[in-house]
Order: structure tokens, then C-alpha cells, then sequence
């Protein structure tokens, strides 16, 4: 089989893009209509109210789900061809971990199915990176929630994606951890100038790795406030977080804090 190389960040289309799904007769407008992008090598962060269409709109963008309406470019192709050419990696709330495998296995895994070669010293780089170093050997089964969590992140970044979809990420790591991966990540997922996609429910978190903020109305999710991200300007960040608080209104739920 062919080695890929590792994928240039693309430019992400939203188009006219519309979701509902159909529960039993009923429609649950989920997402638009939208138009927007994500330009190439960029990171976004998206925050909205519980349930208004987040992670819809990040599942769209992988060819997980179908649009109702409009359509989705990455570069030039569609998220079913970037997905299967191993172009973007997406890390769920829920990680996913191959139970029968290490957690370097896991990690190595993931390699070998975008069919590149096997690279021991960024697997393990990686895995020391995200704070499994000793884990190394380990079963998913053994590790507690945010450790699994933090396993598939490293999964994720080891075949440096163009496109990288992360959906909560960092829900269940503790805190500690969570500020060493906020202030560590990012220098490595944008080592290449990956396009990143980040749901967030942290106003702070959205704030601080950011290029640019985007805030969600209730569902079916619209933009109500695009703003500049403060990743590389911490003077602009409590101003950020207050007009990102605003956008979203006293209801939302979304953390003020990290
Ligand atoms: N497969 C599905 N079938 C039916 N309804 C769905 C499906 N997936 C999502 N929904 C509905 O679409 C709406 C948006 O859900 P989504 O998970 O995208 O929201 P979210 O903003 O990511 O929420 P949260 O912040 O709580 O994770 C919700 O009303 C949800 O119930």
C-alpha cells in the first residue's frame, strides 16, 4: 500500500448548510442555514448552548451525517473523500479506544491505518505529551476516563490530520492536566498549521486557543458573534471573554471560566 503524506490544512465551505433530523414523525432543526469558513490553517472555536446543533455541525463536516440542505468543501473535496484518504481526525467526548490494544498500540494504530509509517518516536513523544508516559503498556480497561480521553487525543495528533475536529476534548480530563494540555497542544496541532475545529462549553478555553471564536444561537445553531481568538494575545482575553459571555447570554450554561 501507498505511504500518505502527511495532509496539508485545508479551507473548510459551509454552504447553504441545513441539518434536521426526524424523530418519530417530528423534525428537530439542528443546524442552519449556514454559511461559513474555516480558513486553512486555522483554529476556531465554536460555543453555543447545550444542544444547538455543535456537534452536529462537527459530524457534518466528517461525513458522519448527511446535510437536509447545501454542501461542505474541504480544499476541494467532500468530507466523505477526506475522511477516507485519513485527511482529518476527529476526537469525541467519548473516546474510543480499541479495548484489546495498549494504549501504544492504539496510538500506533492509527498510523497504520492512514497507511503511514510506523514512527515509534512520535507515537511515544506523543503519549509522554498528553501525561501516559507510564501508561504506555496499559489496556483502556485499566485507565480512569480523562486518561483514556487523553489517549485517544494522542491518537488523534499522530498522524498530523490537515483537519482536526475536536469535540469537547478536554471534558473529562481534570483540571491540572486540562491547563498543561491547553498550554501544550496547541503548539503541536499547529506545528503544521492544522485547521482545527473545537467545541467547547469553556468561554476561557475558547478565548485562549483560538484564532477565532464563533457563538451559536439555540438550536438550530446560527452565528451570533464571530470574534477574533486572543491564542497569541493574552492582554485581549478578558475583554474577549466578556463580549463571548455577552454573545451567548446569561442562559446558556457554557462555563465563564475553564
Ligand atoms: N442522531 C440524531 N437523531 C435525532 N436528533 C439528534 C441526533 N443528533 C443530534 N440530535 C439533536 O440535534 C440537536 C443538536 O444536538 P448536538 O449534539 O449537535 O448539540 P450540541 O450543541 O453539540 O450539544 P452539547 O453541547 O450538549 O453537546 C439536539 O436537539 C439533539 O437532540
Amino acid at each position: 500500500m501507498a505511504e500518505r503524506e502527511a495532509s496539508m490544512p485545508p479551507k473548510v465551505v459551509c454552504k447553504g448548510l441545513e441539518k434536521t433530523f426526524h424523530l418519530g414523525g417530528r423534525a428537530v432543526d439542528a443546524v442552519g442555514p449556514l454559511d461559513l469558513t474555516f480558513e486553512a490553517g486555522r483554529t476556531t472555536a465554536l460555543v453555543g448552548p447545550s444542544g444547538c446543533g455543535k456537534s452536529t455541525l462537527l459530524r457534518l463536516v466528517a461525513g458522519l451525517e448527511k446535510p437536509s440542505g447545501g454542501v461542505i468543501s474541504i480544499g476541494d473535496e467532500t468530507p466523505e473523500a477526506v475522511t477516507k484518504a485519513a485527511g482529518l481526525a476527529f476526537a469525541f467526548q467519548d473516546a474510543a479506544l480499541l479495548p484489546w490494544l495498549t494504549v501504544r498500540q492504539n496510538v500506533a494504530l492509527a498510523l497504520k491505518l492512514a497507511r503511514r509509517p510506523a514512527d515509534r518516536e512520535r507515537v511515544d513523544h506523543l503519549i509522554a505529551l498528553v501525561g501516559l508516559r507510564h501508561f504506555a503498556e496499559t489496556r483502556p480497561a485499566e485507565l480512569s476516563g480523562g486518561m483514556r480521553q487523553r489517549a485517544a487525543i494522542a491518537r488523534c495528533l499522530v498522524t498530523q490530520p490537515g483537519l482536526l475536529l475536536l469535540d469537547e476534548p478536554f471534558g473529562a480530563v481534570d483540571e491540572l492536566t486540562r491547563t498543561r494540555l491547553n498550554a501544550e497542544l496547541p503548539t503541536l496541532w499547529q506545528e503544521r498549521g492544522t485547521t482545527t475545529l473545537l467545541v467547547t462549553h469553556s468561554i476561557a478555553e475558547a478565548a485562549t486557543l483560538s484564532d477565532r471564536v464563533l457563538v451559536f444561537s439555540p438550536r438550530p445553531a446560527r452565528i451570533t458573534g464571530d470574534f477574533d481568538g486572543a491564542r497569541h494575545n493574552p492582554a485581549a482575553r478578558p475583554a474577549l471573554i466578556e463580549a463571548i459571555a455577552s454573545a451567548l447570554g446569561a442562559k446558556s450554561g457554557v462555563e465563564p471560566v475553564s
